[in-house]
């Protein structure tokens, strides 16, 4: 008999945080009407938004997690040389223990590394194919001259598709673009694990794998984007049977060995507040980068970071791969997830690693793409509760370089960003509750209108009014 009653409790335990909480940070409660005063204020950007008015903060997993002990005792050992502080030697030695790269360059942020990396490998008329864009990855690489080609799986730019890997890079397109260009054009792979903008989706060991093939044969390097590349392993270990018995940190070791270097922005993964670095294998390459870091971020040995910094991040990493961890930090995303599922709110699945994304050309069919769906959801998620999400859809697509036509991607979502470590499942379940009642009362929304756009990234600093 296998009634509730008669369950193992076991079989139920749920994925419970592995630390308890030891100072916290209050927060401002806003009314209906300050917040609709605030965010008109924003021009309906929620980048515009002072966090003071915020209260609960989704915009983004990036700088956001909560420090441990561990890592805040480690703040106090910053050794602040200008050159050859030992936090440097620590963040290193993680770096190289688990994710196995030879040469590490630490930068202020991811975007630093992709500056760095660009510079150095991309020449004007190059190809780089990769499993989807990313804004800021894309954009330096369009800046050094090269054009960026999508070859991500189809299943990856529908919403509903349940694709267990919707980060895989589909082969077929991969081989087509090596023989339209030719291989010399290409000077590597940018792949991402997990894909920010197609819902936090995982790429597989296996398709990796066959990437690593097919790439060394025609002799084309990759580079990772190794940004959220623990969660990734996390859904590696779930998802394909070879890895179910092996530790998150074992399957990172693996799933980096198939690239020859990464960018890294610590502020995700690696659980701090500010850093990233550049890794290559290749010494002459690494040569290079040690001479374009001097003039972008500073000395070899801190990069833009502090001391202290780049201990927060050496101990973070090893935070970062333990399996309790990972499993609490994936687990309350997919709790919020589930609960929208449960309600019938429309997201992207499978649910990802370190978001919902809500399908906003679902949510608010009324409202046309040129009217940004997305943009204007998450304004009114902001009015109803005080969450602040982040508008991933024809917005953050900026422009095409070659026609500065608008793109008009597949996926219109509104992203609600999980940091790690920092809110409870309460949050959790008020943020249900909000997007549950603003997809109630959805059918009164309109549409907006793009008054001020920046030239570079829009997203961060459009400006918009109702329609
Ligand atoms: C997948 C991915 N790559 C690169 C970056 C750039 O990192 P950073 O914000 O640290 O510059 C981010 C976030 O910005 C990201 O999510
Ligand atoms: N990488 C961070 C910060 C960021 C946000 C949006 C961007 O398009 C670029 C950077 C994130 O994904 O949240």
């Amino acid at each position: 008999m296998t009634d509730a009653k008669h369950t193992s409790p076991r079989r139920r335990r749920s994925w419970a945080e592995p630390y308890k909480i030891k100072v916290v940070e209050p927060l401002k409660m806003t009314t209906r009407a300050e917040r609709e005063e605030a965010i008109a204020q924003a021009g309906y950007n929620t980048f515009l938004l002072r966090s003071e008015d915020v209260y609960i903060d989704l915009l983004t997993d990036s700088g956001t997690a909560a420090m441990s002990d561990y890592q805040w005792a480690g703040m106090m050992l910053g050794d602040e040389a200008y050159a050859g502080s030992k936090n440097f030697y620590n963040l290193e030695e993680n770096i190289q223990k688990y994710y196995g790269y030879r040469y590490i360059v630490p930068t202020h942020q991811g975007r630093g590394a992709e500056n760095i990396l660009s510079q150095i490998l991309i020449k004007p008329g190059d190809y780089i194919p990769g499993n989807m864009y990313f804004t800021t990855t894309r954009l330096h690489q369009e800046l050094a001259g090269g054009t960026f080609v999508d070859v991500i799986i189809d299943e990856a730019h529908n919403a509903q598709s349940l694709h267990p890997f919707k980060g895989n890079i589909d082969l077929q397109k991969l081989t087509d673009l090596i023989e339209r260009v030719g291989a010399e054009r290409i000077p590597y792979i940018s792949v991402a694990g997990t894909v920010n903008m197609a819902g936090g989706q995982p790429i597989s060991m296996a398709n990796l794998r066959e990437v690593h093939r097919l790439a060394q044969t025609h002799g084309i390097r990759i580079i990772l984007d190794a940004t959220r590349a623990v969660e990734n392993a996390y859904f590696i270990q779930q998802r394909e049977e070879d890895y179910r018995n092996q530790a998150i940190a074992t399957i990172l070791h693996e799933f980096c060995s198939y690239t020859d270097g990464c960018t890294m922005s610590g502020k995700k993964d690696a659980l701090v507040n500010i850093g990233g670095w550049l890794a290559l294998n290749d010494e002459n390459l690494y040569e290079e980068a040690r001479n374009l870091i001097v003039i972008y971020e500073g000395l070899h040995t801190y990069g833009g970071m502090a001391g202290r910094d780049m201990e927060a991040m050496a101990r973070g990493i090893e935070e970062s791969v333990k399996d309790d961890h990972i499993r609490a930090r994936v687990g309350q995303v997919e709790y919020l997830g589930q609960k929208l599922l449960d309600w019938g709110i429309p997201i992207v699945v499978p649910i990802g690693g370190h978001a919902i994304y809500l399908d906003a050309k679902r949510f608010l069919p009324q409202i046309p793409q040129e009217e940004f769906p997305a943009q204007r959801l998450a304004a009114e998620l902001y009015v109803e509760a005080g969450i602040r999400a982040m508008e991933r859809g024809i917005v953050s697509a900026g422009r095409s370089k070659e026609t500065g036509d608008n793109y008009h991607p597949e996926l219109e979502l509104v992203r609600l960003t999980i940091p790690r470590r920092v809110y409870t499942q309460a949050h959790m379940d008020l943020t249900a509750e909000a997007v549950e009642e603003v997809y109630y009362n959805r059918d009164r929304l309109r549409g907006l209108k793009m008054i001020y756009e920046p030239k570079y990234l829009r997203f961060f600093q459009a400006r918009f009014e109702l329609l």
